[in-house]
């Protein structure tokens, strides 16, 4: 307990995530190996790593899709504090978008249905779901904050890339998650539409809900990240404020390979 309050320095607000010594096996290889974190409600954080290290992992571990090893010394696994969740209930603590998602929901629906079926962790509405007028009222909302009103009527299939991630973003936002994860959110997107992507997620950031961005590219970390934990070969490699974890000795170490890092206005670029 000592050990989680000394790394955040919040002494009574309880935790967004919590991991301790989590190592998780698949095809009986160590993917995530004994890692710990602690993430505080309405903090902006950035993991990043290369390909392979377990960037994506961590996420299905969080979204229980990944299961840790049961029985490794001092294991925690919590989300607001809390180690046992429907994963239903889960999906709508955390609002989650990631490119699998994206190529999940590249089908002919409606826009507005992709973001009404946030609220039942589904794609698209079926005839079991209740919709309700304040649901889509909120909906509404949720298009509107993100300036996608105009694509409410549009089939997802026909989007660009950059128009898709930002109805997803507007699904993961409906239920007002604690927490939005974006996993290699700028994947695929234009100059244009990664500088439309980045301002949406710095208004929700702004807003006050936590953003927690999975990245291999320093480009994504918008200027509202103050907190970068390093990921390589399944575990934490450096973990602390930005400005100290973004250097080119720790990049280089990252990568393998002689990397030089550049900051302008609150952005972060790598050179090698
Ligand atoms: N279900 C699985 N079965 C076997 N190996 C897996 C499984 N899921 C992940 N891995 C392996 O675990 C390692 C980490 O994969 P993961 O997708 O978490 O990496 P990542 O950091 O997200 O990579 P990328 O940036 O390429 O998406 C890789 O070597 C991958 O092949």
């Amino acid at each position: 307990m000592a050990e989680q309050l000394k790394n955040t320095g919040k002494e009574n607000s309880p935790s967004l995530l919590e991991m301790k010594n989590v190592t998780v096996v698949r095809s009986g290889k160590k993917i995530l190996d004994s890692i710990s974190l602690s993430i505080k409600p309405g903090e902006h954080v950035a993991i990043i790593g290369p390909n392979g290290s377990g960037k994506s992992s961590l996420i299905k571990t969080l979204t229980k899709e990944y299961h840790p090893l049961a029985g490794a010394d001092g294991l925690v696994l919590k989300i607001m504090d809390k180690g046992t969740w429907h994963v239903f209930e889960l999906r709508k603590l955390l609002g989650i978008v990631s490119g699998e998602l994206q190529q999940t929901c590249c089908r002919q629906i409606r826009v507005f249905d992709v973001v009404l079926s946030g609220f039942f962790s589904s794609i698209g509405i079926y005839y079991n779901h209740k919709v309700t007028p304040e649901m889509e009222a909120r909906a509404k909302e949720v298009l509107e904050f993100l300036e996608i009103s105009h694509l409410e009527d549009r089939l997802m299939c026909e989007l660009s890339t950059g128009e898709a991630r930002r109805v997803l973003i507007g699904r993961a936002l409906v239920h007002d998650p604690q927490a939005l994860i974006l996993d290699e959110p700028a994947n695929s997107l234009d100059l244009k539409a990664m500088h439309n992507f980045r301002e949406s997620v710095r208004k929700i950031a702004q807003s006050g809900k936590s953003v927690i961005l999975v990245t291999h590219n320093l480009q994504d970390v918008i200027p509202e990240i103050n907190r970068v934990i390093l990921i390589k070969e399944g575990k934490v490699f450096r973990d602390g404020k930005k400005e100290d974890v973004l250097t080119d000795a720790n990049l280089s170490e990252l990568f393998s390979l002689s990397v030089k890092v550049l900051e302008k206005e609150g952005y972060y670029q790598t050179w090698s």
